[in-house]
Protein backbone atom coordinates (compact mmCIF):
# COMPACT_ATOMS: atom_id res chain seq x y z
CA UNK A 1 0.00 0.00 0.00
CA UNK A 2 1.26 3.84 -0.39
CA UNK A 3 0.96 6.45 1.52
CA UNK A 4 2.14 9.06 -0.94
CA UNK A 5 1.92 9.54 -4.18
CA UNK A 6 3.45 11.71 -6.86
CA UNK A 7 3.32 13.02 -10.15
CA UNK A 8 4.91 14.28 -12.43
CA UNK A 9 5.26 17.57 -10.21
CA UNK A 10 7.11 20.83 -11.25
CA UNK A 11 8.22 23.95 -9.90
CA UNK A 12 9.88 27.02 -10.94
CA UNK A 13 11.67 29.96 -8.85
CA UNK A 14 11.98 32.56 -11.57
CA UNK A 15 14.36 30.74 -14.22
CA UNK A 16 15.20 28.40 -11.56
CA UNK A 17 13.54 24.78 -12.28
CA UNK A 18 14.18 23.33 -8.48
CA UNK A 19 11.57 20.52 -9.73
CA UNK A 20 10.98 18.98 -13.26
CA UNK A 21 8.17 16.15 -13.41
CA UNK A 22 9.21 14.51 -10.07
CA UNK A 23 6.97 11.13 -9.41
CA UNK A 24 7.35 8.33 -7.25
CA UNK A 25 5.22 6.82 -4.81
CA UNK A 26 6.48 6.36 -1.05
CA UNK A 27 5.03 2.57 0.49
CA UNK A 28 3.61 2.36 3.70
CA UNK A 29 5.91 1.27 6.48
CA UNK A 30 9.05 2.09 4.44
CA UNK A 31 12.08 4.86 5.76
CA UNK A 32 12.33 6.51 2.45
CA UNK A 33 15.21 8.41 1.83
CA UNK A 34 15.44 11.60 -0.65
CA UNK A 35 18.80 11.88 -1.32
CA UNK A 36 20.07 14.41 -3.97
CA UNK A 37 23.40 17.07 -4.05
CA UNK A 38 22.30 20.61 -2.59
CA UNK A 39 20.52 22.60 -4.97
CA UNK A 40 18.58 19.19 -6.19
CA UNK A 41 15.00 20.46 -4.87
CA UNK A 42 14.66 18.06 -2.49
CA UNK A 43 13.22 20.58 0.69
CA UNK A 44 11.01 21.86 -2.57
CA UNK A 45 9.79 18.73 -3.08
CA UNK A 46 9.02 18.45 0.56
CA UNK A 47 7.54 21.61 1.08
CA UNK A 48 5.40 20.67 -1.68
CA UNK A 49 4.12 17.73 -0.37
CA UNK A 50 3.39 19.34 3.29
CA UNK A 51 1.29 22.27 1.49
CA UNK A 52 3.81 24.99 2.61
CA UNK A 53 4.56 25.66 -1.23
CA UNK A 54 2.40 24.95 -4.61
CA UNK A 55 3.46 23.65 -7.11
CA UNK A 56 3.38 25.38 -10.47
CA UNK A 57 1.74 21.67 -12.16
CA UNK A 58 1.35 18.05 -11.03
CA UNK A 59 -0.42 16.39 -8.21
CA UNK A 60 0.48 14.41 -5.18
CA UNK A 61 -1.89 12.53 -2.74
CA UNK A 62 -1.23 11.15 0.55
CA UNK A 63 -3.36 7.94 1.57
CA UNK A 64 -5.02 7.96 -2.26
CA UNK A 65 -7.31 10.82 -0.83
CA UNK A 66 -7.53 14.39 -1.60
CA UNK A 67 -5.88 16.67 0.90
CA UNK A 68 -7.40 17.70 3.78
CA UNK A 69 -6.81 19.06 7.73
CA UNK A 70 -6.83 15.16 8.96
CA UNK A 71 -5.38 14.20 6.47
CA UNK A 72 -2.65 16.50 7.80
CA UNK A 73 -3.21 15.55 11.21
CA UNK A 74 -1.37 11.88 10.43
CA UNK A 75 1.83 13.43 9.13
CA UNK A 76 4.60 15.05 11.56
CA UNK A 77 7.01 17.11 9.96
CA UNK A 78 10.19 18.27 10.84
CA UNK A 79 11.63 20.61 8.20
CA UNK A 80 13.85 22.87 10.06
CA UNK A 81 14.65 23.05 14.06
CA UNK A 82 11.87 24.70 15.77
CA UNK A 83 12.45 27.76 18.34
CA UNK A 84 12.57 26.13 21.96
CA UNK A 85 12.77 28.26 25.24
CA UNK A 86 16.22 27.53 26.16
CA UNK A 87 15.11 27.62 30.00
CA UNK A 88 12.13 25.88 29.52
CA UNK A 89 11.63 22.16 29.97
CA UNK A 90 11.40 19.78 27.33
CA UNK A 91 7.78 19.05 28.57
CA UNK A 92 7.04 22.40 28.82
CA UNK A 93 8.59 23.04 25.25
CA UNK A 94 6.46 20.50 24.05
CA UNK A 95 3.31 21.96 26.09
CA UNK A 96 3.38 25.02 24.51
CA UNK A 97 4.25 23.17 20.63
CA UNK A 98 1.16 21.32 21.41
CA UNK A 99 -0.73 24.16 22.26
CA UNK A 100 -0.05 26.67 19.06
CA UNK A 101 -0.35 23.41 16.73
CA UNK A 102 -3.24 22.13 18.23
CA UNK A 103 -1.35 18.25 18.00
CA UNK A 104 -2.22 15.90 20.36
CA UNK A 105 -3.74 15.62 23.45
CA UNK A 106 -1.66 16.22 27.15
CA UNK A 107 -0.54 13.07 28.20
CA UNK A 108 0.56 12.34 24.73
CA UNK A 109 3.55 14.64 25.46
CA UNK A 110 5.03 12.06 27.96
CA UNK A 111 4.68 9.24 25.55
CA UNK A 112 6.35 11.26 23.15
CA UNK A 113 9.42 12.26 25.28
CA UNK A 114 9.63 8.15 25.82
CA UNK A 115 9.84 7.99 22.22
CA UNK A 116 12.69 9.96 21.64
CA UNK A 117 14.53 8.63 25.18
CA UNK A 118 14.05 12.11 26.66
CA UNK A 119 11.84 11.27 29.82
CA UNK A 120 13.86 10.90 31.78
CA UNK A 121 15.66 14.36 31.19
CA UNK A 122 11.68 15.57 30.81
CA UNK A 123 12.28 18.18 33.58
CA UNK A 124 15.80 19.45 32.28
CA UNK A 125 15.85 22.98 30.97
CA UNK A 126 16.43 22.58 26.85
CA UNK A 127 19.64 25.18 27.16
CA UNK A 128 21.63 21.69 29.02
CA UNK A 129 20.85 19.75 26.44
CA UNK A 130 22.86 18.32 23.49
CA UNK A 131 22.74 18.92 20.03
CA UNK A 132 21.42 15.76 20.17
CA UNK A 133 19.30 15.64 22.33
CA UNK A 134 17.77 19.19 20.86
CA UNK A 135 17.28 16.96 17.28
CA UNK A 136 15.95 13.79 19.75
CA UNK A 137 12.90 16.55 21.06
CA UNK A 138 12.29 18.09 17.51
CA UNK A 139 11.35 14.60 16.42
CA UNK A 140 9.47 14.54 19.81
CA UNK A 141 7.14 17.88 18.97
CA UNK A 142 7.14 16.29 15.45
CA UNK A 143 5.46 13.00 17.02
CA UNK A 144 2.39 15.20 18.71
CA UNK A 145 -0.74 13.68 17.79
CA UNK A 146 1.06 10.36 16.81
CA UNK A 147 1.04 10.95 13.29
CA UNK A 148 1.43 7.93 11.18
CA UNK A 149 4.07 9.30 9.20
CA UNK A 150 7.17 11.60 9.73
CA UNK A 151 8.70 13.45 7.22
CA UNK A 152 12.46 14.95 8.09
CA UNK A 153 14.44 17.28 6.50
CA UNK A 154 18.32 16.66 7.27
CA UNK A 155 17.50 15.47 11.05
CA UNK A 156 20.55 15.02 11.42
CA UNK A 157 22.43 18.23 10.12
CA UNK A 158 24.80 19.99 11.99
CA UNK A 159 25.00 17.04 14.39
CA UNK A 160 28.22 15.22 15.66
CA UNK A 161 29.14 10.95 14.97
CA UNK A 162 27.14 10.21 18.04
CA UNK A 163 24.48 12.58 17.36
CA UNK A 164 24.16 10.95 14.12
CA UNK A 165 23.87 7.22 15.42
CA UNK A 166 21.48 8.09 18.09
CA UNK A 167 19.05 10.06 15.43
CA UNK A 168 19.47 6.69 13.00
CA UNK A 169 18.73 4.35 15.83
CA UNK A 170 15.48 6.54 16.73
CA UNK A 171 14.27 6.59 12.92
CA UNK A 172 14.77 2.68 12.90
CA UNK A 173 12.91 2.41 16.73
CA UNK A 174 10.18 4.63 14.99
CA UNK A 175 9.40 2.63 12.04
CA UNK A 176 9.59 -0.56 13.94
CA UNK A 177 6.87 1.13 15.45
CA UNK A 178 4.86 1.38 12.91
CA UNK A 179 5.51 4.83 11.58
CA UNK A 180 6.69 5.67 7.89
CA UNK A 181 9.49 7.94 7.22
CA UNK A 182 10.42 9.98 4.53
CA UNK A 183 13.76 11.46 5.32
CA UNK A 184 15.91 13.98 2.52
CA UNK A 185 19.47 13.76 3.30
CA UNK A 186 22.78 14.09 1.52
CA UNK A 187 24.59 11.92 4.09
CA UNK A 188 24.87 8.50 2.07
CA UNK A 189 26.15 6.38 4.40
CA UNK A 190 23.19 7.13 6.67
CA UNK A 191 20.96 6.65 3.98
CA UNK A 192 22.15 3.34 3.37
CA UNK A 193 21.96 2.02 6.87
CA UNK A 194 18.61 2.86 7.71
CA UNK A 195 16.37 3.59 4.85
CA UNK A 196 14.43 0.69 2.78
CA UNK A 197 14.11 3.07 -0.14
CA UNK A 198 15.45 5.59 -1.71
CA UNK A 199 14.62 8.25 -4.58
CA UNK A 200 17.86 9.73 -6.25
CA UNK A 201 17.68 13.53 -7.08
CA UNK A 202 19.55 16.14 -9.22
CA UNK A 203 18.68 19.29 -10.86
CA UNK A 204 15.47 18.50 -10.20
CA UNK A 205 15.09 15.63 -11.62
CA UNK A 206 14.52 12.05 -10.21
CA UNK A 207 17.35 9.69 -11.60
CA UNK A 208 16.47 6.57 -9.91
CA UNK A 209 13.59 5.27 -7.26
CA UNK A 210 13.29 2.07 -5.63
CA UNK A 211 14.18 -0.36 -2.71
CA UNK A 212 17.83 0.05 -1.65
CA UNK A 213 18.72 -2.73 -2.46
CA UNK A 214 17.74 -2.85 -6.30
CA UNK A 215 19.11 0.71 -7.08
CA UNK A 216 22.47 0.14 -5.72
CA UNK A 217 22.61 -3.71 -7.59
CA UNK A 218 22.20 -2.69 -10.89
CA UNK A 219 25.08 -4.28 -11.87
CA UNK A 220 28.34 -5.96 -10.58
CA UNK A 221 31.47 -4.15 -10.23
CA UNK A 222 34.73 -5.70 -11.25
CA UNK A 223 37.81 -4.02 -10.80
CA UNK A 224 40.75 -5.58 -12.67
CA UNK A 225 44.37 -4.38 -12.04
CA UNK A 226 47.37 -5.43 -14.73
CA UNK A 227 50.93 -3.87 -15.30
CA UNK A 228 50.06 -1.95 -18.21
CA UNK A 229 46.22 -0.90 -17.36
CA UNK A 230 45.56 0.99 -20.99
CA UNK A 231 45.95 -2.64 -22.71
CA UNK A 232 43.70 -4.02 -20.15
CA UNK A 233 40.79 -1.18 -20.53
CA UNK A 234 40.98 -2.15 -24.42
CA UNK A 235 41.08 -5.99 -23.65
CA UNK A 236 38.29 -5.70 -21.48
CA UNK A 237 36.12 -3.61 -23.69
CA UNK A 238 35.58 -7.02 -25.29
CA UNK A 239 34.86 -8.79 -22.91
CA UNK A 240 31.22 -10.11 -23.40
CA UNK A 241 28.47 -8.51 -21.63
CA UNK A 242 30.53 -5.02 -20.38
CA UNK A 243 27.75 -2.77 -19.70
CA UNK A 244 30.58 -0.33 -19.10
CA UNK A 245 33.94 0.55 -18.36
CA UNK A 246 35.81 2.83 -17.15
CA UNK A 247 39.39 3.45 -15.48
CA UNK A 248 39.69 4.53 -11.35
CA UNK A 249 43.36 5.43 -11.00
CA UNK A 250 45.53 2.95 -12.28
CA UNK A 251 42.71 0.21 -12.21
CA UNK A 252 39.64 -0.71 -14.69
CA UNK A 253 36.20 -0.93 -13.48
CA UNK A 254 33.53 -2.77 -15.99
CA UNK A 255 29.86 -3.10 -14.41
CA UNK A 256 28.54 -6.51 -15.66
CA UNK A 257 24.94 -7.15 -15.63
CA UNK A 258 23.76 -8.46 -12.02
CA UNK A 259 25.49 -11.91 -11.21
CA UNK A 260 27.56 -12.19 -14.28
CA UNK A 261 30.81 -11.67 -12.38
CA UNK A 262 32.62 -14.59 -12.85
CA UNK A 263 36.24 -14.40 -12.03
CA UNK A 264 37.66 -17.39 -12.50
CA UNK A 265 36.20 -16.77 -16.13
CA UNK A 266 37.24 -13.29 -16.27
CA UNK A 267 40.96 -14.11 -15.02
CA UNK A 268 41.47 -16.81 -18.08
CA UNK A 269 39.93 -14.53 -20.59
CA UNK A 270 42.89 -12.04 -19.70
CA UNK A 271 45.38 -14.73 -19.55
CA UNK A 272 44.54 -16.06 -22.92
CA UNK A 273 45.21 -12.18 -24.41
CA UNK A 274 47.90 -11.81 -22.97
CA UNK A 275 47.29 -10.07 -19.95
CA UNK A 276 48.79 -11.19 -16.34
CA UNK A 277 46.59 -9.74 -13.68
CA UNK A 278 47.82 -8.14 -10.35
CA UNK A 279 44.07 -7.20 -9.10
CA UNK A 280 40.77 -8.52 -9.43
CA UNK A 281 38.09 -7.83 -7.13
CA UNK A 282 34.01 -7.82 -7.01
CA UNK A 283 33.36 -4.63 -5.79
CA UNK A 284 30.42 -4.52 -3.02
CA UNK A 285 28.30 -1.70 -4.81
CA UNK A 286 27.64 0.94 -1.99
CA UNK A 287 24.54 3.39 -2.23
CA UNK A 288 27.76 5.96 -2.58
CA UNK A 289 29.22 4.26 -5.30
CA UNK A 290 25.80 4.53 -7.06
CA UNK A 291 24.86 7.91 -6.28
CA UNK A 292 27.97 9.30 -7.93
CA UNK A 293 27.58 7.14 -10.65
CA UNK A 294 24.11 8.37 -11.01
CA UNK A 295 24.74 12.19 -10.41
CA UNK A 296 28.36 12.39 -12.46
CA UNK A 297 26.49 11.41 -15.57
N1 LIG B 1 12.92 30.73 -2.45
C1 LIG B 1 13.69 30.45 -3.50
N2 LIG B 1 13.90 31.38 -4.46
C2 LIG B 1 14.67 31.13 -5.54
N3 LIG B 1 15.29 29.93 -5.77
C3 LIG B 1 15.12 28.97 -4.84
C4 LIG B 1 14.32 29.19 -3.66
N4 LIG B 1 14.34 28.04 -2.93
C5 LIG B 1 15.12 27.17 -3.61
N5 LIG B 1 15.59 27.72 -4.75
C6 LIG B 1 16.43 27.06 -5.78
O1 LIG B 1 15.77 25.87 -6.17
C7 LIG B 1 16.70 24.82 -6.33
C8 LIG B 1 16.33 23.66 -5.40
O2 LIG B 1 16.53 24.08 -4.04
P1 LIG B 1 16.18 23.18 -2.79
O3 LIG B 1 16.47 23.97 -1.56
O4 LIG B 1 14.83 22.62 -2.95
O5 LIG B 1 17.24 21.99 -2.95
P2 LIG B 1 17.82 21.00 -1.86
O6 LIG B 1 18.08 19.72 -2.59
O7 LIG B 1 16.92 20.94 -0.68
O8 LIG B 1 19.18 21.69 -1.49
P3 LIG B 1 19.97 21.70 -0.08
O9 LIG B 1 20.42 20.29 0.16
O10 LIG B 1 21.11 22.64 -0.36
O11 LIG B 1 19.00 22.22 0.93
C9 LIG B 1 18.06 25.43 -6.07
O12 LIG B 1 18.63 25.81 -7.29
C10 LIG B 1 17.75 26.63 -5.21
O13 LIG B 1 18.74 27.63 -5.37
Amino acid sequence: MKVLEINNIHKSYGATKALNGISFSVPKGSIFGILGPNGSGKTTLLSIILDVLKANSGTFNWFSEASSEVQRQCIGTLLETPNFYHYLSATNNLEITRQISGRGKKGEIDIALQKVKLFDRRNSKFSTYSLGMKQRLAIGAALLGSPSILVLDEPTNGLDPVGIAEIRELILELNAKGHTIIVASHLLDEVEKICTHVAIMKFGKLLTCGPVAEVMSNDDLVELGAENSEVLLFVMGKYLGVLNIRTEKNLVVIGLPKGAADLEEINSFCFNSGIVLNHLYVRKQKLETRFFELTQN
